[in-house]
């Protein structure tokens, strides 16, 4: 079993009927648990020289300025609307129960900075497209992205495009 699945909990039809919630904060609440996470999820960019680790609101701030810390590379949050004062960039998704827009400042990144998202969930890759396309827009060179848990099923891998970008996830449903 992957050590992290036990610290995963699934909550049948949260937040409606049909979808199984992977809830986090069992993992997030266990000190040697969350470490090795973080641990974990840094091993695959050791040595990728990474400067920005991008972090989407909110889940994927917690994991993403930890993993920052980690990989000593400063961390930029990539916001839900009405959160970030202008001058922003800002792109609109679908999620698998939903809309949403992502927005980032302006000058958030540096151009050609070497950058990795970082998310808790890849559920229909809507979030990770919208912030891949972000990065892009603000001129930084995207790494790969990181996610704790891929669900395999709603084929996000497929949405970021095969291996031409690194995607590493932690645990897979
Ligand atoms: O691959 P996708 O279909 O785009 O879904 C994945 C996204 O859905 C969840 O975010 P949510 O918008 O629920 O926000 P939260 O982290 O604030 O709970 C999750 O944290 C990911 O960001
Ligand atoms: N099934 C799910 N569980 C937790 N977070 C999610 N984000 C999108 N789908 C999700």
């Amino acid at each position: 079993m992957n050590p992290f699945e036990a610290l995963i909990r699934a909550v049948p039809d949260f937040p409606k009927p049909g979808v199984t919630f992977r809830d986090v904060t069992p993992l997030l609440a266990d000190a040697g648990g969350f470490a090795r996470c973080i641990d974990a999820l840094a091993e695959p960019w050791q040595g990728s020289q990474v400067q920005a680790v991008c972090g989407i609101e909110s889940r994927g701030f917690i994991f993403g300025a930890a993993l920052a810390q980690k990989l000593h590379a400063g961390f930029v949050p990539l916001r839900k609307p009405g959160k970030l004062p202008p001058p922003l960039v800002e792109v609109d998704y679908q999620l698998e129960y939903g809309s949403d827009r992502l927005q980032a400042r302006s000058d958030a990144l540096k151009p050609g900075e070497r950058t990795l998202i970082v998310d808790d969930v890849l559920a229909t890759g809507g979030t990770l497209a919208a912030a891949r396309q972000l990065v892009g827009m603000l001129g930084a060179e995207l790494v790969g992205a990181s996610v704790l848990i891929e669900l395999k099923a709603l084929q996000g891998r497929v949405r970021w495009g095969g291996d031409v970008v690194p995607l590493h996830s932690l645990l897979q449903y």
